[in-house]
């Protein structure tokens, strides 16, 4: 299906009049909201306003209560193209003696919800040296990702998010508990991203300083405990299809000020 409308407006994710709660907790009520295609939606509200949850029925975990969202164009429960989008969610502590490396971790972001026990393919390999080139942690490959920090392990899991080359990232809180220094050349490298390659973002994030200053002080829509700040990228010279091996030197640069950290 091809409903990409010129000019580079496709609507990427369609909130129409969500409503959501846990049992009798209402969270959502009557939510309207439309992401654009290389827009970049920042996402903000106290703790408990419904972020992680509206989140979580965008990527098909949680199911509206009323309401529908789609996903470029089709009803979530109907979609099953799941490498178009890259999700990292809200950040638990890891145990440090969570066995996998950071390449199996890289690498299992290539295995939609429905191909678990895929075959790691020569392609596959290269996918993830890529993602792991990309994000400046090849050096980190065969380290087991409890044992790294918290900065690392941010990029190792936007490399997971990254490997099939999204057209969507959706970021829930990614630089909780990471130093200021680290966390500023984080929001560098996902402003260049979003300003030079083609993808959408969605990110939760309680730095309103550093939201503000990229998205603006005013909201799009505030509506109960949520705000909703947008930053359009629409020209159209910068809607042509952008490659994550294409653009791996570019993303390296941006990474620069983290590694030197
Ligand atoms: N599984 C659940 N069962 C019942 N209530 C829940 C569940 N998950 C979340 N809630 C409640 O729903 C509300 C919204 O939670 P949610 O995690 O979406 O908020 P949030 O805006 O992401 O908060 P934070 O900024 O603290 O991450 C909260 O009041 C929370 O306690």
């Amino acid at each position: 299906m091809d409903n990409k409308p010129s000019g580079c407006h496709q609507q990427i994710v369609t909130i129409d009049d969500v409503f959501f709660s846990y049992e009798n907790k209402h969270v959502i009520e009557g939510l309207q909201f439309t992401v654009l295609e290389r827009d970049f939606v920042g996402l903000m509200g106290a703790n408990g306003a419904g972020k992680t949850t509206l989140l979580k029925m965008i990527v098909g975990l949680l199911r509206p209560t009323r309401g529908e969202i789609r996903l470029f164009g089709q009803p979530v429960r109907q979609f099953n193209d799941w490498e178009r989008i890259g999700y990292v969610p809200q950040k638990n502590a890891l145990n440090p003696l969570f066995p996998a490396t950071v390449r199996e971790v890289v690498t299992s972001g290539l295995f939609g919800r429905k191909k678990l026990f895929r075959r790691v393919s020569k392609a596959d390999r290269q996918k993830a040296d890529d993602a792991l080139y990309a994000m400046r942690i090849e050096d980190l490959a065969d380290r087991r990702i409890g044992q790294l920090s918290g900065g690392q392990q941010q990029r190792v899991f936007l490399a997971r998010a990254m490997i099939n080359n999204p057209e969507l990232l959706i970021l829930d809180e990614p630089t909780v508990g990471i130093d200021a220094e680290t966390q500023e050349g984080f929001f560098r490298m996902i402003r260049h991203m979003h300003q030079h390659h083609h993808i959408t973002f969605i990110m939760v994030s309680h730095d309103m300083e550093m939201m503000k200053s990229y998205l603006g002080n005013q909201p799009a829509l505030k509506d109960g405990g949520l705000s909703f700040y947008v930053k359009h990228t629409h020209e159209p010279e910068n809607c042509g299809e952008t490659n994550l091996t294409h653009s791996i030197q570019q993303l390296r640069d941006s990474m620069e000020v983290l590694s030197s950290r």
